[in-house]
């Protein structure tokens, strides 16, 4: 696969009112063409405290002792730490697993969370439960935008994704990447090796939240190339303005096949920028994910959209990759047969890529 170091240029989108026909557009034009964008902190209500916040408290979990963190390990429901290499997004292109660590939160109840926290977190579990709030308020936004720019009811997917409703698939993920100096690095080998393999996201959308100096995502362009995401984007003029870099924004294996592949879930890894590595002082990556999907129960209807029929018309609803719309699209929809439900879409994902469902 050819390298590019040519930055990709997004938009960066401001979602402060959210019932902006023509920000729906933008958002879908957006999502339909590259399957990422940004958005800045207008409109959203994470101010710089609790980004800051939110990456002290990973920081702080990561640096906790082994044996702490084998209290809440990786579980068959995705929830949980794992370790260095523990997990291969791209396991027929990895010689070993990613060059990683991540823990992953599962829904709330109450605002208590329902899985083991290890001690260095217990203390700030409801400032944990808070930041998952404040991402799925922000993507609740991003959802109504993308139902105005599909011409269809504001909140079809909003509904769809309201967690007092029912249990969801969502997930904050704390990740961490040590710097190519580190002792954790010290196998990696340029060309064979990377920090997370290539892969899509399984649900609606995931919201990313970077820090400045600790580069690292590519995606794989339409021509068929990697392409650095800047974490700031635009001019240094530009950068000045925002308070916090802006959130990446990314669709997911889910809404590409509930829109039939009219949004696209593009694909993405994590590497070592060679800047990086010859960079006197690199840093550690960390990152603050948030994988927003529906209520599991959701079952995944046609969009009742008219954009997404005509793009079934145009394509057959699959995309020419095969990657895309996994399962043939939500408006294949099989005669005397229900549509699949989230959190089945989930399952399926989870087999294809783990060969076992991870879910008893
Ligand atoms: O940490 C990153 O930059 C990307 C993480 C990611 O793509 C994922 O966890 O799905
Ligand atoms: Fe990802």
């Amino acid at each position: 696969m050819a390298d590019t170091t040519v930055p990709i240029e997004l938009p960066v989108i401001d979602i402060s009112d959210p019932h902006d026909p023509a920000v729906g557009k933008a958002m879908l034009d957006a999502a339909a063409k590259y399957g990422f964008l940004y958005v800045n902190s207008k409109g959203t209500d994470f101010t710089v405290e609790d980004v800051d916040h939110g990456f002290g408290l990973s920081k702080k979990f990561f640096s906790s002792p082994a044996e702490e963190k084998q209290i809440c390990r990786i579980q068959p429901n995705n929830h949980g730490w794992s370790g260095m290499h523990i997990e291969t997004l791209d396991p027929e292109h990895q010689r070993t697993g990613d060059f990683k660590e991540a823990m992953n939160f599962g829904d709330f109840k109450d605002s208590k969370a329902q899985q083991p926290l290890p001690p260095s977190l217990t203390p700030h579990e409801a400032e944990i439960n808070g930041f998952a709030e404040i991402c799925n308020k922000t993507c609740t936004r991003i959802l109504t935008l993308l139902a105005l720019g599909l011409e269809i009811q504001e909140d079809f997917f909003t509904t769809r994704h309201d967690p007092n409703t029912g249990p969801t698939g969502s997930i904050l993920r704390y990740l961490w990447y040590p710097s190519i100096f580190s002792s954790e690095t010290a196998s990696y080998k340029h060309d064979k090796d990377v920090r997370a393999g290539a892969h899509s996201d399984y649900g609606s959308i995931t919201l990313l939240f970077q820090r400045p100096g600790q580069p690292g995502l590519e995606i794989l362009t339409p021509e068929g190339s990697w392409a650095p995401v800047p974490i700031v984007p635009g001019t240094a003029a530009e950068a000045e303005q925002y308070p916090f870099p802006p959130i990446l924004v990314n669709i997911g294996d889910l809404l590409s096949y509930w829109t039939d592949g009219l949004l696209k879930s593009t694909v993405h890894r994590v590497v070592f920028p060679l800047a990086e590595q010859q960079s006197p002082n690199p840093q550690d990556r960390y990152t603050l994910v948030y994988f927003c999907h529906p209520v599991n129960e959701t079952e995944l209807v046609p969009v009742p959209s008219a954009i997404v029929a005509a793009h079934r018309e145009r394509t057959g609803g699959v995309a020419a990759d095969g990657k895309v719309g996994f399962g043939g699209g939500a408006g294949h929809l099989v005669p005397g047969k229900r549509p699949l439900t989230a959190h089945e879409h989930l399952m399926s994902r989870l087999e294809a890529t783990y060969g076992f469902t991870k879910e008893e």
